[in-house]
């Protein structure tokens, strides 16, 4: 795997609470293969319900969202969990770990959906990303973990199997000034060799300031979009 990214391109998305509430709008936003976005705003705008959607992982969406030839709202809920198996990797903002699992078996997760082929490839990623990120393998489980190592591991898992989109949720958001710096320098590298298409949600103003564009999403519309 690796690679190309694929191109984004969101017409008239709307997302909606189970009361029918309109949680997220957004009428239209273009990114290229291997583009890098970031999208900013207040806490409870939408920036993770636009995230969920760009994954595949909201049910009640209107409009299309396209990776590349692929139109996520057309997708039934089997070939979306597929398409988000080989193609993309995802930091949650509160990790999703598996609690019974090691830092090395979470970090390799990916492995699962893969191809027997491509395991051990992402297993090694795994363990050598974990080890530039300063996390202690051995004998750990989650519990075990600070609140930082977890988000190194999920960045870590996000990262390990080289998919062609990456969805970050405030990444860097649990670490100190200079693991946020150093894992954040690794995760552009390494989007940047591969032509990983990048969104990242994020108040962190370096994070921010790397990506090709930043847009800004208040109460779930999008007031700002700059190159
Ligand atoms: N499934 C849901 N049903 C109802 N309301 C929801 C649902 N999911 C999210 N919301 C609401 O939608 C709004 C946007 O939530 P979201 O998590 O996307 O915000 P956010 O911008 O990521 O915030 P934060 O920065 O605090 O993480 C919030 O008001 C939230 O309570």
């Amino acid at each position: 795997m690796g690679g190309e990214g694929l191109p984004l391109a969101i017409e008239d998305l709307e997302v909606r609470s189970t009361d029918g509430r309109v949680l997220l709008s957004v009428p239209r936003l273009e990114l290229p293969a291997g583009g890098t976005l970031g999208i900013r705003g207040p806490s409870g705008a939408g920036k993770s319900t636009l995230l969920f959607a760009l994954a595949g992982l909201q049910d009640r969406m209107t409009g299309r969202i396209r990776w590349g030839d692929t139109d996520l709202g057309a997708l039934r809920s089997g070939p979306r969990t597929a398409f988000r198996a080989l193609h993309v990797g995802i930091v949650f903002q509160d990790f999703l770990l598996f609690e019974e699992l090691g830092p090395l078996a979470n970090a390799s997760l990916a492995a699962m959906y893969r191809p027997r082929a491509e395991r051990p490839g992402i297993r090694d990623r795994a363990r050598r990303l974990l080890r530039r990120f300063g996390v202690d393998e051995d004998g750990r489980t989650v519990p075990t973990l600070s609140g930082g190592e977890r988000q190194r591991v999920a960045v870590a898992r996000a990262m390990s199997g080289d998919a062609a989109i990456l969805l970050a949720d405030e990444p860097t958001a649990n670490l100190d000034r200079d693991t946020g710096e150093r894992l954040l320098a690794d995760l552009l590298a390494r989007v940047r060799e591969n032509g990983t298409t990048l969104v990242a949600v994020s108040h962190d103003d370096r994070l921010l300031a790397r990506m090709d564009r930043v847009v800004k999403i208040v109460d779930g519309q999008m007031v700002s979009a700059h190159a």
